[in-house]
């Protein structure tokens, strides 16, 4: 073989393998102090750019899952690990995260401004050079009048937006949302949700949906990870091959239904495999 060839087949079975994902938790499990098994050997990749939700029953580690990738909670053995491009292999270095919980958590004596303005605050960034990544946070979620509210002059859907704009400020590259919409009305709910579609698809961040909606998850999702509790683990995963984007007409579709029902059973399983506890 020349070395020509040689460079050439070696480029291809380089070029062959899949880049590493940008989140990987190995065997992770966690034992709370009072005892609680959340999670028992949860394996789970997340490639870049992906929109995965994870479905399961109440109890079941969604929530622990995100506070480990988030830092807020220490998996208790296992690994999590990261690869901050397609071309870097993975370490222990996380990329900038941020997290949206189901409670927009605004400080209520504060502006919509200076809510988002926090977590650049925190790091040490002026108001003044916060100023332009703040009004551009507030211009994707659509509150740019609205920067000298109060959160008691918003809606319930608007605080939710402030939220996702604190989250943004910080331009992150994995976005973890646990049950975000979860109290919002249907009609709010919808909207939000293809606003994040919009938002996810231009800007193409990761992002990790907890929800205990199978409608949600299959609207939104490129993949969804089925849990089943006591103890928290992977059951399965779904793949929601469906084009973006996604409208009202998605909703409807046979397709949308189809993905439904397949998540629903999945759903139906991965809870009476606890029928026995
Ligand atoms: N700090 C803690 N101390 C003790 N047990 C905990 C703690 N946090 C969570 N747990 C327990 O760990 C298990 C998983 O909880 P987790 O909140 O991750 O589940 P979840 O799937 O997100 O639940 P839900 O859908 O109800 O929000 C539950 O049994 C819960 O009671």
């Amino acid at each position: 073989m020349s070395k020509q060839t040689d460079k050439q087949s070696h480029f291809q079975e380089f070029s062959a393998v899949a880049p590493p994902p940008l989140v990987r938790l190995a065997g992770v499990s966690k034992v709370f102090s009072n005892g609680t098994t959340a999670l028992h050997d949860m394996s789970i990749d997340v490639r870049e750019g992906e929109f995965v939700s994870l479905l399961g029953p109440s109890g079941c580690g969604k929530s622990t899952v995100l506070r480990i990738m988030s830092g807020l909670v220490e998996a208790t053995s296992g690994h999590i690990e990261w690869s901050a491009s397609a071309n870097e292999p993975l370490s222990h270095a996380a990329p900038e995260i941020s997290f949206v919980f189901q409670e927009p958590t605004l400080m209520p004596w504060a502006t919509v401004f200076n809510n988002v303005w926090l977590p650049l605050r925190v790091s040490g960034v002026s108001k003044s050079n916060a100023k332009d990544r703040v009004e551009e946070a507030l211009e994707m979620v659509g509150l740019e009048s609205f920067s000298g509210c109060f959160p008691q002059e918003l809606s319930g859907g608007m605080k939710m937006r402030v939220s996702i704009a604190r989250a943004l400020v910080t331009r992150p590259k994995l976005l973890l949302m646990d049950e975000p919409f979860a109290a919002l009305d249907e009609i709010t709910r919808f909207k939000l949700n293809d606003d994040l579609l919009h938002l996810w698809e231009k800007f193409g961040w990761t992002v990790i949906f907890v929800t205990h909606s199978v409608f949600e998850s299959v609207y939104l999702s490129n993949r969804i990870v089925i849990m089943a509790a006591r103890p928290g683990r992977v059951v399965s995963n779904i793949a929601v091959d469906a084009s973006y984007p996604r409208d009202n007409e998605f909703r409807v579709s046979i397709d949308y239904n189809s993905y439904c029902r397949d998540a629903s059973a999945a759903l139906h399983a991965a809870m009476s495999a606890n029928d026995h506890l």
